[in-house]
């Protein structure tokens, strides 16, 4: 793969929470980037002050940044990156399909992890189910806004049922802080962004619990033979799960303070109520929701999630987060 690092972007990125913020900065240091973002006070905020107070605190982003609520301004971009939580995704490209009326996109990259509400859909299944065929790729991997944000090394998949595709994008999107590898499995690549949320909720759970490092291992490692499990079902590679997007993301997310999910299990596993804890967020925990669809998924495939479908359940406010606990440890003795 050759390093095009002279190659000069025009960059859209399409959401300016966290991590839509945190990438286009890094982008910035390379492209030409601008930041579309619904809320004027954050667009305001990045434009005059170079800083987004609402969703990146504390962090100097690059002068040559610009933010936009006008769509319009990314008409011309050579890859245009949605970075809606995934509930956001299908709206974002319909949007993109009205401004673009006709003309081909380019290439297209989403960062959400999750299963889209009420459909169950990956998000590749609904940009295709939106768009059709066209040039698109899934970014999932171990990354923290914040780390990104502040230039800390970061490695990240590019998944596309294109692999060439994905290999051109991480060629053109790679920096001297966010390295990319290409893979061909986007269903793998999706899954595993999406279900190692579900189980950061769980380790949250027992950590704010205080079951101890144990119960966390297992969870974890018990969690991934789930994730394996919906992914095959899927049509994805068990392979994948062992990378960046599988393993790497499970141990960040189920084991650093940084993540939404996890806080939002460590929350409820020291008695707090659901909401009053997504309200004190004030980011999405997308485990939340996607709970309840791998939940749903498991059921109809015949898939078996425990684990998953504990933290739907805890969610739902059918089980206590206690009892949940106690419910996966008495599950019958069966060979590893
Ligand atoms: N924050 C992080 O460290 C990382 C986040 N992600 C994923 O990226 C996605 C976005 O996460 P964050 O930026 O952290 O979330 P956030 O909560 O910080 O910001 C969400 C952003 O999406 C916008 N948004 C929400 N619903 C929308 C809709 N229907 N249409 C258009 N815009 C909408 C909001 O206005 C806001 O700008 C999630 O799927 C998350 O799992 C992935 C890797 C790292
Ligand atoms: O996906 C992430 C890191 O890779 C961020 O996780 P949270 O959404 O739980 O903060």
């Amino acid at each position: 793969m050759s390093q095009d690092t002279e190659i000069r972007l025009q960059i859209g990125v399409l959401a300016a929470g966290a991590w839509g913020t945190a990438l286009a900065a890094n982008w910035a240091q390379r492209h030409q980037v601008t930041l579309w973002a619904r809320e004027p006070d954050v667009v305001a905020s990045i434009n005059a002050a170079h800083m987004n107070r609402r969703f990146l605190p504390d962090i100097l982003l690059p002068e040559s940044l610009r933010a936009t609520v006008d769509l319009v301004d990314l008409q011309d971009s050579d890859v245009l990156v949605l970075a809606t939580p995934v509930a956001g995704l299908r709206s974002t490209l319909l949007a993109l399909q009205a401004l673009y009326a006709g003309k081909a996109l380019p290439p297209l990259v989403w960062v959400c992890k999750g299963f889209e509400p009420e459909t169950g859909l990956l998000p590749h299944q609904v940009v295709h189910d939106v768009l059709g065929d066209v040039a698109a790729a899934a970014l999932s991997g171990p990354s923290f806004a914040q780390e990104v944000a502040k230039g800390l090394p970061t490695a990240v998949t590019l998944g596309s049922a294109d692999l060439a595709l994905a290999e051109q994008l991480a060629d053109w999107l790679h920096t001297p802080n966010l390295r990319l590898y290409a893979s061909g499995d986007v269903v793998g690549v999706e899954v595993g962004g999406a279900v190692k949320n579900v189980l950061a909720i769980a380790t949250g759970i027992a950590d704010g619990l205080s079951l101890g490092h144990n119960a966390r291992a297992a969870l974890m490692t018990r969690g991934l033979a789930e994730i394996g499990r919906l992914c095959e079902r899927l049509g994805g590679h068990r392979e994948t799960l062992t990378g960046l997007a599988g393993l790497g993301d499970l141990i960040l997310t189920c084991t650093g303070d940084l993540s939404r999910n996890r806080q939002v299990g460590l929350a409820l596993g020291a008695g707090k109520t659901l909401q009053e804890t997504l309200d004190a967020l004030g980011h999405v925990a997308e485990g939340v929701g996607t709970a309840r669809e791998v939940a749903r998924l498991a059921e109809d495939l015949q898939v078996e999630m425990p684990i998953a479908r504990a933290v739907a359940a805890v969610i739902s406010g059918e089980l206590k987060a206690k009892d949940a606990v106690i419910q996966l440890m008495s599950r019958a003795q069966r060979a590893e």
